[in-house]
């Protein structure tokens, strides 16, 4: 097939930059700066990205024309902030609180609470228990004005390791966020409730863990009708699909199996179908488990759900594991996927170990981040080699990867690379174009022709980058004469096909009780996470702006090259 993108040499690359950098400014209609941002995050109506001061004085922020460092278009309000007006961290703060507001069914109806039905001292009603004393009085409760930090960190300076900073100075600003949990009040009368859960996407560990504990906990708040829809969104139209009741007793052990106890599948997500389908089978709260597509089609059915007055809560549980979502500490069933990838380096080290120029190759999974392989490089300690896709690389010339497997070989007698899914293939997406994802695309072009297919879901198929560098690894060795005995192993469903470690396991019993609490509190069209080591509830809308990505200033992936001892590969 012919190659659609030409070859760059270093002129026509940084031509193709500018080109880029004018279209995503044309796009997002806010400042761009004329050198590429340390870090960027955008969608359409909302840009929000800071600056190295080495790109301080190279821009213009298009209202206030000031320098970019000066400005930051942060919100989906669309307010610029101007650095120098001494009241712009409280409306940056203003922005956030609304960004950050949870939708609520309250939103659209006028309805009033009821005092809570969950409580954990069984002889207590909520009037008050058989010693007079008040629910009031018992603080299991989570209160609605709570918040959790979104960061800790206070940067001193944007050259600071992985700095994070709204205004060139890197000022610390409080970004809260809603803590989640139990209300004292609820929007629902349990008795009345039908309940449904989804699961949706690739399999992940944990999924049945948290399907478990949604039933266990709204049957603690009385609910009687809960359903599993089966096979993803698919279920919710496909004729012979049929909606699974659930109760405490059938899914009491679904957890020590991995995959979904529902089924799960891509695509097929017709928004009003799905509506139409829960309207006609009288859901209330909808239960989504699912990743970035998932959160995408969970959104979108809570804004159809408004459009129709619909009194329904959607509220989604993150999993991937590829950890690939926005704002959070991590999804579940990320832990388990490294631990058992870590299982497949240690094989490679074994097999590259013990024979003569060994050299063992891994590939670990991961749509569009290098998450699962930088984790399990760091984990394992074996890895000499680990590319991931935030960080571009050469495979040929003086110091692509093949040279420096030929200085292993020479110097340690083996060698051990582990290589993420997306390594060398993210596409140029203009929305979150970064510096590093243009040279990403130059060696997309050096590496891979792009066959430009999807899945069910509209996610590109990826080429297979495992392959070939297996292919390359061998031919380079057998043009320089040098022996080289290479084994490929490719974990990939063995990944995720498991059950939860019990640090996951932790994680998705907390998010699932956390998804119960959420409905019956009212809110709609939120996601139950952790952020900073604390489970919050975040809009979806704010999380599902673009994959989140390795950042590769980050501590974390210097900790990486410091365990590997790689060389840059460019
Ligand atoms: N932008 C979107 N809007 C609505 N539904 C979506 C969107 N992207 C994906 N979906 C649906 O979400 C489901 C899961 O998406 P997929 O990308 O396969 O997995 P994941 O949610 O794990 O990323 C599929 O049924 C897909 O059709
Ligand atoms: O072969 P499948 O089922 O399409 O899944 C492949 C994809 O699934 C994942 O494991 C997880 O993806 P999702 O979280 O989007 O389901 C990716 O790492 C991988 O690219
Ligand atoms: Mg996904």
């Amino acid at each position: 097939m012919e190659n659609p993108l030409p070859l760059l040499d270093d002129n026509h690359f940084e031509l193709v930059h500018i080109l880029i950098k004018m279209a995503v400014s044309l796009k997002s209609s806010g400042s761009f700066c004329s050198t590429p941002p340390q870090w960027l995050h955008s969608t359409r109506d909302r840009i929000l990205y800071g600056y190295s001061h080495s790109n301080a004085k190279e821009c213009t922020c298009k209202k206030t024309k000031r320098p970019a460092p000066l400005c930051v278009k942060a919100t989906s309000t669309k307010v610029e902030l101007d650095f120098n007006d001494p009241s712009w961290k409280q409306k940056f703060q203003e922005d956030w609180d609304k960004r950050f507001n949870l939708p609520r069914i309250t939103d659209i109806y006028d309805l009033k609470p009821r005092p809570t039905t969950f409580s954990l001292k069984k002889n207590r009603s909520p009037a008050g228990d058989e010693n007079g004393t008040p629910m009031d009085k018992w603080n299991g409760y989570v209160n609605s004005d709570d918040r959790a930090l979104l960061k800790v960190i206070k940067y001193s300076s944007p050259n600071s390791a992985g700095a994070e900073c709204i205004d060139p100075d890197c000022s610390w600003v409080e970004q809260w966020v809603h803590r989640a949990g139990p209300r004292k009040e609820i929007y629902y009368e349990p008795e009345e409730v039908k309940a449904a859960i989804v699961t949706c996407g690739g399999l992940c560990p944990g999924l049945n863990d948290v399907i478990r504990q949604i039933v266990f906990t709204l049957e603690t708040y009385g609910v009687k009708n809960i359903v599993g829809i089966p096979f993803g969104y698919r279920g919710f139209f496909e004729k012979g699909l049929k909606e699974m009741p659930l109760s405490r007793h059938l899914v009491e052990n679904i957890n020590l199996a991995g995959g979904s106890f529902l089924g799960v599948s891509r695509g097929g997500a017709k928004t009003s179908e799905i509506v139409d389908s829960i309207q006609a089978r009288r859901i209330d709260m909808l239960f989504v488990l699912g990743g970035n597509g998932t959160h995408a089609g969970a959104n979108a059915i809570h804004e159809e759900c408004r459009k129709r007055k619909l009194k329904v809560s959607v509220v989604a549980v993150p999993k991937t594991i590829d950890n690939d979502i926005l704002l959070m500490d991590k999804t579940f069933g990320f832990d388990t996927a490294v631990e058992e990838a870590q299982r497949a380096i240690n094989s490679a080290y074994i097999e590259a170990r013990s024979a003569y120029h060994g050299i063992g190759l891994v590939k670990l999974m991961g749509r569009s981040s290098g998450f699962i392989a930088m984790h399990a490089s760091l984990s394992s300690g074996q890895v000499d080699v680990c590319l991931i896709p935030e960080v571009p690389f050469t495979l040929d010339g003086e110091y692509g990867v093949l040279r420096h497997l030929e200085h292993l070989l020479k110097t340690k007698g083996f060698c051990v690379v582990c290589v993420a899914e997306a390594a060398g293939q993210i596409q140029l997406e203009a929305r979150e174009s970064r510096a590093y994802d243009l040279v990403i695309l130059r060696s997309l072009q050096e590496l891979l022709q792009k066959s430009g297919a999807t899945d069910a879901s509209g996610n590109v198929i990826l080429s297979d980058i495992g392959v070939h560098m297996q292919q390359k690894i061998k031919m380079h060795f057998k043009d320089i004469g040098v022996p080289a005995d290479v084994k490929y192993i490719d974990p990939t469903y063995m990944v995720r096909a498991c059950r939860a470690n019990a640090s996951d396991a932790i994680l998705c019993t907390v998010l699932g009780q956390n998804a119960v609490h959420g409905a019956f509190a009212g809110f709609s069209g939120i996601t139950s996470c952790i952020c900073n080591t604390h489970y919050v509830y975040l809009p979806i809308t704010e999380v599902i702006t673009a994959p989140k990505r390795v950042n590769p200033n980050s501590r974390m992936w210097h900790r990486c090259l410091t365990s590997t001892g790689q060389p840059d590969f460019h």
